[in-house]
């Protein structure tokens, strides 16, 4: 089973800009989670804070007894190895072959002998659909390829929890589809908790147990997908929509004027999603514990986070008062 991950009011900021502040969420054991937010909202910040590899000012993020962001650099370290992270671009050594990144960890973290080291790069490879490709460097294969080479790398030293920074971007539809079948296939298989960072609302509305969304330096909330998706805030509901009315704007939020601008020619919130029933592990596999337990009541309740903004504007048609 994955482990849980506690963040407690993280603040993050580089110099003077400030990326979120006051950030507490918890991603519950073995579950998988998605990160939403409009680009430059800091979730690539907020990955690489769960995992120590940025330092916020204040806060801690809990993974295994171990705050990553205020113990040593020694504790940081060994729990870092409960992490496996599919980086955006795979981050994959350009000068090795493939069974040589994805081997890398294993190379460099234990002292597994080559033969044993073999046996696991090989079934990881094939996890992903990479068999009989380890001997492609990373300039040869696609994007997608690179992707995939970069998540059979993040699984080789059996993670408890797994990291993906946007691990659609560049795909086509078909190819991610194959992807979160190939990460819920993952989670039913080893159990582990899950976080994927993405703007792919196909991703967001049939992966994750749990969604949240970060926006204006905050997180508007996270929770059971349902909620995410039923949420009233005009700004979670312009994302979800993916239109241009409402308060995201193209580099940041709308200021007044143009929000009342807007609203004078009559623009309204975009009606919630339709939520697609979530994807379940490919025939053969074994169920998801995930989703046994989230029929558990006392488990929805410890795990269910709030969300708590909502700024709808009066009048908006459609929506009941
Ligand atoms: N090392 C750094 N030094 C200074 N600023 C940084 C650093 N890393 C990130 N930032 C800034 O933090 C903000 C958030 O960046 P981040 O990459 O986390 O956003 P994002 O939500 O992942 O964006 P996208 O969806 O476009 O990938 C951006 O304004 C970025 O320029």
């Amino acid at each position: 089973m994955g482990i849980e991950v506690v963040v407690e009011g993280l603040t993050k900021s580089f110099g003077s800009q400030m990326v979120w502040h006051d950030v507490s969420l918890t991603l519950p054991a073995g579950r998988i989670s998605v990160l939403l937010g409009p680009s430059g909202t800091g979730k690539t910040v907020f990955l690489k804070s769960v995992i120590g590899l940025v330092r916020p000012e204040r806060g801690r993020v809990m993974v295994d007894g171990v705050d990553m962001v205020n113990s040593p650099d020694r504790d940081v370290f060994r729990a870092r190895k409960l992490f496996g992270v599919m980086f955006q671009d795979g981050a994959l050594f350009g000068s090795m072959n493939l069974y040589d990144n994805i081997a890398f960890p294993l190379r460099e973290h234990t002292r597994r002998s080559e033969r044993d080291i073999r046996g696991i790069v090989t079934d990881q490879m094939e996890r992903v659909g990479l068999g009989g490709a380890g001997d492609k460097l990373p300039g040869e294969i696609s994007g997608g390829m690179r992707k995939r080479a970069g998540l059979a790398r993040a699984l080789v030293l059996d993670p408890q929890i797994i990291l993906c920074d946007e691990p659609d971007s560049g795909l086509d539809p078909v190819r991610t589809s194959f992807l979160s079948q190939l990460l819920v296939d993952l989670n039913a298989q080893i159990d582990a908790t899950m976080l994927i960072v993405t703007h792919n609302l196909d991703i967001a509305s049939t992966v994750p147990d749990h969604v949240g969304m970060l926006y204006r330096g905050e997180l508007v909330g996270f929770g059971p997908r349902e909620q995410l998706f039923g949420s009233r805030d005009p700004a979670v509901r312009q994302f979800l929509s993916g239109r241009v009315t409402g308060p995201i704007g193209m580099s940041e939020e709308k200021d007044a004027a143009d929000l009342a601008g807007e609203a004078a020619e009559g623009a309204v919130l975009p009606p919630p999603p339709e939520l697609p029933p979530l994807l379940q592990p490919s025939a053969g596999l074994p169920p998801r514990r995930a989703s046994e337990t989230a029929a558990d009541p006392r488990l929805a309740t410890a795990t269910t986070a709030t969300l708590p903004v909502v700024h709808l504007p009066a009048g908006a048609a459609g929506e009941p008062s």
